[in-house]
């Protein structure tokens, strides 16, 4: 069974001795990997308890890393992302977001009551 975390949660594993980031709404634990990226480790900081999906792709990783990546996968997220700067897409799941309890309730397509 896999665990699932909040975004909040994977955003307290920010360091380079402790860094999680989001790739496609699950959670990879990359502290080991840092130092092996052929990219360097400033760009993996650089999403370090974030969501990296976007730049991940844009970079067009081959088969190789998303292998790697799999390899490092220690859950999912639940409730969602906290924030999407672009490409949002209003129609996501959830509105309002952040610390809410019932945020797993969300991610199960359970939705909110807005109002
Ligand atoms: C932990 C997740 C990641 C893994 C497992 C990973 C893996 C890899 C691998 C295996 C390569 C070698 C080329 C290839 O096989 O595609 C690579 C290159 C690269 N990665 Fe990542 N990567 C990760 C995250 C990121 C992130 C978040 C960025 C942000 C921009 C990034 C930027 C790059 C760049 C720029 C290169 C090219 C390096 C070069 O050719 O000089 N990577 N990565």
């Amino acid at each position: 069974m896999s665990k699932t975390f909040t975004a909040e949660e994977v955003s307290q594993h920010n360091t380079r001795d402790d860094l999680w980031i989001i790739y496609n709404n699950k959670v990879y634990d990359v502290t080991q990997y840092l130092d092996e990226h052929p990219g360097g480790e400033e760009v993996i900081l650089d999403c370090g308890g974030d969501d990296s999906t976007e730049p991940f792709d844009d970079i067009g990783h081959s088969e190789d890393a998303h292998e790697i990546l799999a390899g490092l996968c220690i859950g999912e997220l639940s409730g969602g992302l906290k924030k999407k700067t672009k490409d949002a897409g209003a129609s996501g799941s959830g509105s309002s977001d952040s610390t809410l309890p019932l945020a797993g309730l969300a991610a199960s397509g359970v939705g909110f009551p807005t109002q």
